[in-house]
């Protein structure tokens, strides 16, 4: 196999007490596409800035395109960072020269669905248009990694899977892609997912590697409010999605106790995980520092 565009060799970076980022080692090969899922806080961001050379690691090194993140090799990339990192009191277009400027690129340009606000102000446009322009910008060089940090939120389903298809369009021409994301269901169209918790890396590969063989009980009552504060208090791993109860990685017999000694009536089935409820059972066991 050639070698990875971005590798992280047993990285940690402590911020004072705080150890965000906790001896990880990773890699993103050309023309994949790499999802980083974990909760909030989980040390995502933190290993993306040392992937890009914007922040030092404490120890360990990252490579990115075969040696060290200096600015040639920074020129190959796209970054979106989740504040886009874009002038709000410029224009796109002027945005896209300035950007253009600093990759040293020729030619950058925008797609044409870009022509009506390319002269408008960032600061006038909607969230998801300024997202949208960020990713458009970011692309605009050819870059041969692209480093997407939430590109999605707070974009509609529309732009939301157009940006999908670009991401996996690009990924076909051989970029190496490595995007942070909470929605599951982009997590599904990555190739790879590697997911943190706490600062450490705990789990990678396919959504099914990731489950694992963990269960979860699907909890089926009329009296849902109560059967969530029981098992709530009872402080297992209780998740409530509209009216659907589930308690992931939990004896059941466990659960029957809890709710008969709470006096509801309900019945119980074991299922499979998702993989929002196997993140929650490894945070559980290695909470965040
Ligand atoms: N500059 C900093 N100074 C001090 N602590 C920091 C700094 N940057 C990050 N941290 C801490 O490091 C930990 C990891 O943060 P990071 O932003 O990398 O997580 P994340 O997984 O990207 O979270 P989110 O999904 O909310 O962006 C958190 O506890 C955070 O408070």
């Amino acid at each position: 196999m050639s070698e990875p565009v971005l590798r992280a060799r047993s990285v940690t970076r402590r911020f004072g007490d705080v150890t965000a980022v906790d001896d990880v080692s990773m890699s993103v090969e050309a023309g994949e596409v790499v999802g980083l899922i974990g909760a909030n806080g989980a040390g995502k961001t933190t290993l993306i800035r040392m992937l890009l050379g914007l922040l030092a690691a404490s120890e360990g090194s990252v490579e990115v395109l075969g040696g060290a993140p200096d600015r040639d090799r920074r020129a190959r990339l796209g970054y979106v960072p989740q504040n886009l990192g874009l002038y709000t009191d410029l224009t796109v277009e002027e945005n896209l020269e300035f950007s253009a400027d600093a990759y040293r690129a020729q030619n950058a340009e925008l797609p044409g669905r870009f022509s009506d606000v390319r002269r408008t102000l960032v600061r006038d446009l909607s969230l998801g248009a300024q997202r949208q322009a960020a990713f458009a910008i970011a692309l605009a060089h050819r870059p041969e990694v692209l480093v997407l940090d939430e590109p999605t939120s707070g974009v509609d389903a529309l732009a939301r899977a157009r940006l999908w298809d670009t991401i996996r369009q690009q990924a076909e021409a051989g970029v190496g892609v490595l995007v942070t994301t909470h929605y599951m269901e982009e997590a599904q169209q990555c190739d790879r997912l590697l997911l943190m918790v706490g600062g450490r890396l705990v789990g990678s590969g396919s959504e099914d590697d990731i489950i694992g063989d963990t269960r979860a009980i699907a909890v089926r009552t009329d009296d849902w409010a109560a059967a969530f504060a029981a098992l709530n208090d009872a402080d297992v791993p209780v998740i409530l999605a509209g009216r659907d109860i589930r308690v992931p990685d939990t004896d059941p017999a466990q659960i029957d106790a809890v709710l008969d000694a709470a006096g509801v009536s309900a019945e119980c089935e074991p299922v499979r995980a998702t993989i929002e409820e196997r993140m929650l059972v490894l945070a559980r066991e290695r909470p965040a520092q």
